[in-house]
């Protein structure tokens, strides 16, 4: 089992005389955890995450245990002399895929954000919004075990939003701890299991209740399951927003809009099956 993400009174200035951005944070962060990052402007969210990303480091104190990490920053770096899919390719060979499988995981992270149309185009002339594809894709590509998304969201098109929702909701459910900060509220409303707030150059951390969950759109299931039938142990990691066994074996599960899909690959793939009655959307009170 891995084991947590740990930082020990870490504290960041920059310069020598630099004002601390953050002191004496102190924090541990659970594996399949996912954490929003807020406070208002400059105050210091990006120097939290780089420093969890493993981007920069601390001034002073300690970062222990972090596990396989990808970052998508603020600002991606455009000037780069591959094409999209020749940069995701290579990444992927860094990370230990061969290239065959390297140049096809790009594809498929290519096509599921809309964006394999420019696979061949070089990284210097794509739009705002299809290097964000890019960044984006690049950091999905190795299945980190830690996924930090500073601002990610920014620039992309509405399905490619909800494609990053999906890719987030599948890190979390296959045990990876995901952190983000987001200017829009609605952003995986309701669905983080931890709050961060910086302020002052101090993180506040807050669990978010399950009681609190579910603002913003919901999917609602209705499956059968095998008689006697328990859900797959998958769904156990999924933020439920309601569970009702309406009668033997058949359950009616809510959970946010962005986790739908994981939950039906749950229930599809689970050995036997199940039978999935009805699929339907529920705007939350
Ligand atoms: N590389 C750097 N060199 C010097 N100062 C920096 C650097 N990066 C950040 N800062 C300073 O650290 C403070 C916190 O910046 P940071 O970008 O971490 O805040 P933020 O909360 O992410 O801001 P925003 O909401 O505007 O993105 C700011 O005063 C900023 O000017």
């Amino acid at each position: 089992m891995r084991r947590d993400l740990r930082l020990d009174n870490v504290g960041r200035r920059y310069g020598l005389r630099g004002p601390w951005v953050l002191r004496a944070v102190n924090l541990a962060m659970a594996p399949g955890t996912l954490t929003r990052v807020e406070g208002a402007n400059g105050t210091g969210k990006s120097t939290f995450l780089r420093l969890l990303a493993g981007i920069d480091a601390p001034t002073e104190g300690r970062i222990t245990g972090r596990p396989r990490t990808a970052y998508v920053p603020e600002r991606f770096p455009t000037a780069l002399p591959f094409t999209a899919l020749g940069y995701l390719t290579h990444l992927g060979t860094v990370h230990g895929l061969s290239r065959e499988s390297a140049q096809r995981t790009a594809g498929d992270w290519l096509e599921r954000f809309g964006a394999a149309g420019y696979a061949r185009t070089p990284m210097a002339q794509l739009s705002k919004g299809s290097s964000q594809k890019v960044a984006v894709a690049q950091a999905l590509l190795a299945e980190p075990e830690l996924l930090v998304l500073d601002e990610a969201w920014t620039g992309l098109d509405t399905d490619a939003r909800a494609e990053l929702e999906r890719a987030v909701a599948e890190r979390t459910a296959a045990g990876a701890s995901v952190v983000f900060v987001d200017h829009d509220p609605r952003r995986l409303a309701g669905v983080p299991d931890v709050i961060c707030t910086v302020h002052d150059g101090s993180v506040n951390r807050r669990t978010e209740q399950q009681t609190s969950r579910g603002s913003g759109p919901r999917t609602v299931v209705v499956a059968q399951g095998p008689s006697g039938g328990t859900l797959p142990a998958e769904t156990a990691r999924l933020p439920l927003t309601a569970l009702e066994e309406t009668t033997a074996g058949t359950y009616r599960v809510t959970v946010p809009a962005s986790h739908s899909d994981v939950l039906l690959r749950a229930l599809l793939t689970a050995r036997p099956p199940w039978h999935v009655v009805t699929v339907g959307s529920e705007e939350a009170q």
